[in-house]
C-alpha cells in the first residue's frame, strides 16, 4: 500500500530531513510511526497524503503518486493533522459537504462513534474546543471507511475517557483491507492498539516490525538492580532497571518506550 524508496527531502537546501529513506507498508496494520521531535514524522505523513511533493524520490502510495493528487487516490485517503481549522459551520452541514467524496463513507457508523464520543452535532464547529473538534474529525475520518487513515498525534489535546474511547473506537471499526499510520508520542495512549512499529531517526527508518515479533524474539523485564549479563538494553526507572533481554520463546509483554529508547540509542532490536 505504501512503497517509498530513496526519499531525499529537506525544507532547505543545506538540512537534510530524509536521507535515503524507504518504507514498504501493507494493508491489515495500525502502526505506530514513532520519532523525537522534529525527527519528520509529519512530514513524512504529509509526503505520503501527497500534500508535499518529493520530486526525486519512488513513491507509490495505493499505487499511485501521491503528488498527483488523483481525485481515486484522494477519496481513498484521509489525514487527521495536528493541527487544523474547521469552518464556521454545524457538523450536520460539514458532513452534507464532505461525506460525498468518500464512496464508502458510513453515516451510520459515524452517528454511533459521536454518540460514543458524546459529540454534539447542533453546535457550529467553531464553537468547539479543539479536543471536541479533534474528537468530531477522528470520527469523520474513521467513517470514512478509507484503505489509508493517517492520524498526526490524534490523542494531543483529547481527555482521559476520550482516549479509551478513541482505542475503542479505531480497534473496533478498522479491517485489513485497511492501513491505519499514527504518529504519535504518546506511546501509553496506543499501546494495546498498534500491531506494528515503525521508527524514523536521523532522517531514516531504522526500525519496522510487528509487535509480535517483538514480543517473541525479546523479553521485557524490569530488576531491582542492573544486570551485569545478558542484557540487550537497560535503563534506570523508579525502583530499579528496566531491561530487555533475549527472548525465551514465550510472548513478552512490549514496552513500547523501552523498545523506543533503545533503538535510539542505537540499539539494534531488527
Ligand atoms: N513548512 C516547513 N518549513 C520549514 N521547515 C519545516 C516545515 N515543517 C517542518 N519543518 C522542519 O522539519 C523538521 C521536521 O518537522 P516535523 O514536523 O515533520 O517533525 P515531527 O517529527 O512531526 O516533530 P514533532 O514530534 O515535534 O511534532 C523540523 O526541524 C521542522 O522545524
Amino acid at each position: 500500500m505504501i512503497q517509498i524508496s530513496n526519499l531525499n527531502f529537506g525544507y532547505r537546501p543545506t538540512f537534510q530531513l530524509f536521507n535515503n529513506l524507504s518504507i514498504t507498508q501493507e494493508p491489515g496494520s495500525i502502526t505506530g510511526l514513532l520519532g523525537v521531535n522534529g525527527s519528520g514524522k509529519s512530514t513524512l505523513l504529509k509526503i505520503i497524503a501527497g500534500l508535499i511533493d518529493a520530486p526525486q524520490a519512488s513513491i507509490k502510495v495505493m499505487n499511485k503518486a501521491p503528488f498527483r493528487r488523483y481525485p481515486s487516490f484522494l477519496e481513498e485517503l484521509f489525514l487527521v493533522p495536528e493541527d487544523f481549522i474547521l469552518p464556521e459551520i454545524t457538523i450536520r452541514k460539514y458532513i452534507k459537504i464532505n461525506a460525498k467524496f468518500y464512496p464508502n463513507f458510513s453515516q451510520e457508523k459515524l452517528e454511533e462513534i459521536i454518540f460514543q464520543f458524546g459529540i454534539n452535532t447542533r453546535h457550529k464547529l467553531t464553537n468547539f474546543s479543539h479536543g471536541q473538534k479533534k474528537k468530531f474529525l477522528i470520527a469523520f475520518a474513521l467513517s470514512t471507511n478509507c484503505k489509508l487513515l493517517l492520524f498526526d498525534e490524534p490523542t494531543n489535546g483529547l481527555d482521559i475517557p476520550s482516549k479509551t474511547i478513541f482505542r475503542q473506537v479505531l480497534a473496533s471499526s478498522v479491517n485489513e483491507n485497511q492501513l491505519v499510520l499514527i504518529s504519535t508520542h504518546q506511546v501509553k495512549d496506543v499501546e494495546n492498539l498498534i500491531d506494528k512499529i515503525l521508527i524514523i531517526n536521523q532522517g531514516k527508518i531504522v526500525f519496522n516490525q510487528s509487535l509480535w515479533d517483538v514480543s517473541e524474539k525479546y523479553a521485557f523485564t524490569t530488576s531491582t538492580k542492573p544486570e551485569k549479563e545478558n542484557a540487550i538494553y537497560q535503563e534506570p526507572s523508579a525502583g530499579g532497571e528496566k531491561i530487555i533481554k533475549p527472548g525465551n520463546g514465550a510472548p513478552s509483554t512490549v514496552d513500547i518506550e523501552l523498545l523506543f529508547n533503545a533503538v535510539i540509542h542505537g540499539i539494534d532490536l531488527n
